[in-house]
């Protein structure tokens, strides 16, 4: 079967000090791997990587999205994938619609999936759906993101700091509709610092650390916060 997105070796530095080493990783459809790691370890570097977003003079290894080599036809292989960066970015004047409809028409994509069931989906509720974005939490610009998502039928959706600034209700739906996109087939990387809701929703834990991704296991029962500084520093 062919991985939804394959990494292999890719190894970058900024002035000559490496941040990815040789990394290797892959992700199978219907699989979510959250990848764990202290501040500043790589994971926004890892997820730019895979975004092509690196000058790829800065840059060694390869990476394949369903099976496309971003370095050799990255419109085509971005065209499987939907980014939803820590920092949701929608058009403030836009109403949550006409966003969706604006990023479908950006990536050629005609409204071939019903873009209220994504929106309702999502979670979103129906009396903002018309309602500019600017008036909008950041929860709700996230499930704008997410809904366009859905619409644009990515198979690999890329989620950085999903959780930061949500409350626990908002965290807890948001947690819920990764295992949704899961459970339709959906393939999912979660860069994050939520090691509960990891937890939750993961089928695997990486650590990036020292520029690799190492497996971890973590029992929810036995986390405390000085079991994870251990394993953050590598001790545990
Ligand atoms: N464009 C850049 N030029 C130089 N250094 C960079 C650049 N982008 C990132 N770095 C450095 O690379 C390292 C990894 O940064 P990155 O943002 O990937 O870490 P992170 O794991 O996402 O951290 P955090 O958990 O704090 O978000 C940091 O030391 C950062 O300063």
């Amino acid at each position: 079967m062919t991985a939804l997105l394959s990494i292999q070796q890719l190894s970058l530095g900024f002035s000559k000090r490496k941040i990815l080493n040789q990394l290797e990783l892959n992700l199978q459809a219907g699989e979510v791997v959250s990848v764990l790691g202290s501040n500043g370890a790589g994971k926004s570097t890892l997820l730019k990587s895979i975004l092509g977003l690196h000058d790829t003079a800065e840059q060694t290894g390869n990476i394949l999205i369903a099976g496309i080599d971003i370095a050799q036809d990255r419109q085509r292989a971005l065209s499987h994938l939907a980014y939803v960066p820590e920092q949701p970015a929608v058009y403030g004047h836009l109403s949550a619609i006409a966003n969706i409809r604006y990023f479908l028409s950006l990536a050629n994509i005609g409204e071939e999936k019903d873009i209220n069931s994504c929106l309702t989906m999502a979670g979103l509720p129906e009396t903002a759906w018309h309602r500019p974005c600017s008036e909008y939490s950041k929860g709700m610009k996230q499930k704008v993101m997410l809904a366009f998502a859905l619409a644009k039928q990515a198979t690999l959706l890329l989620l950085d700091e999903p959780n930061s600034g949500l409350d626990p209700q908002a965290t807890e739906d948001l947690n819920q509709l990764i295992v949704q996109c899961k459970e339709s087939g959906m393939g999912v990387l979660v860069v994050t610092h939520d090691v509960l809701s990891a937890i939750g929703f993961s089928d695997r834990l990486l650590m990036l650390t020292n520029g690799q991704l190492q497996p971890v296991m973590l029992d929810q029962s036995a986390l405390t916060l000085d079991s994870l500084k251990k394993l953050y520093q590598g001790q545990a």
